[in-house]
């Protein structure tokens, strides 16, 4: 009996229902694929900020990855929030455990409103533990600086900060360019092979993009889990945001939610 794709999300949740687990849940949902979570931490949050956080004690983390791979055949996953580097050294030692791959790496760090989703501190973790196990690991600008320890200004700066995450042990690299302040939005891919790719799109003037991120990391993640390819996989995310963005739903006062209904259509339908 063919099983229906699953896949796994590690990260944390937001009580707004925008971003974080509550993202990747409906992003999956829509992809037609089965979604599993491990909760990292819990945020009491809205489309304005968060207003307090808590990560989970260490060994209700494992426990959590321990009940998914007894039961489950997860064929992708992707971490999102990962709080402090004790988190972090937990979620590694469990990818380490369960050999989970592929692995898309979205390395979370402040939230739109500007609160931190990792400690400082934790960057170094994230950058030798975590990102050389990542099939896929996808910063957003502020996050490629925070890593490369650059400042990105221009396309050239962009190519070479991927060059830098590469080589740190990441496989293929995204850095997301949501935060660029012009009118087309270029995402830059490299791949593990050499080759890379921009993908432009016209900048949606809209404060409706709480949770972009989660949104593009899971829809790869349930690409993967189909059995796409990487390349094809990444397009479809990107087209997945593209879609999603233009038909926002009033939803909260701030930076609120993707309208998660309104996708292009799904890989490899089941
Ligand atoms: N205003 C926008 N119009 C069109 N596409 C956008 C816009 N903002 C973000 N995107 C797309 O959304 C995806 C996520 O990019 P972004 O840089 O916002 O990530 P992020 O900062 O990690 O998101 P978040 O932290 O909100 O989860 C990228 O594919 C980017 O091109
Ligand atoms: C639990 C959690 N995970 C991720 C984000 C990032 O999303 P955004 O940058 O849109 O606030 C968030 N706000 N909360």
């Amino acid at each position: 009996m063919k099983q229906y794709p699953q896949a796994l999300t590690i990260a944390g949740t937001d009580s707004g229902g925008g971003a974080g687990i509550q993202a990747d849940i409906k992003t999956m949902q829509a992809c037609h694929v089965f979604s599993t979570n491990v909760v990292v931490a819990v945020t009491a949050q809205n489309t304005l900020d968060v207003q307090k956080a808590f990560a989970l004690p260490t060994d209700m983390v494992d426990a959590q990855f321990a009940s998914i791979y007894e039961d489950f055949d997860i064929k992708a996953a992707k971490t999102g929030m990962l709080a402090d580097a004790e988190h972090v050294a937990c979620v590694v030692q469990n990818i380490k455990k369960y050999h989970i791959q592929p692995l898309i790496v979205d390395p979370v760090m402040v939230a739109k409103g500007g609160t931190r989703l990792l400690s400082k501190d934790a960057i170094d973790s994230v950058i030798h533990d975590l990102i050389p196990l990542a099939t896929i690991v996808t910063p957003n600008l502020p996050e490629a600086e925070a890593i490369t320890n650059m400042t990105i200004k221009n396309h050239e700066d962009t190519r070479t900060a991927a060059k830098k995450i590469a080589s740190m042990g990441a496989k293929n690299v995204i850095i997301k360019g949501g935060h660029q302040d012009s009118d087309i939005i270029s995402d830059y891919v490299l791949l593990s092979d050499g080759t890379d790719f921009w993908m432009a799109s016209p900048k949606v003037d809209t404060i409706r993009t709480h949770g972009t991120g989660d949104t593009l990391s899971s829809a790869i993640a349930s690409a993967l889990a189909k059995g796409d390819t990487i390349p094809s996989a990444i397009r479809f995310g990107k087209s997945f945001i593209e879609t999603i963005i233009q038909q926002d739903i009033i939803v909260g006062h701030g930076h609120g939610p993707l309208n998660h209904w309104k996708m292009a259509g799904t890989p490899n339908e089941i």
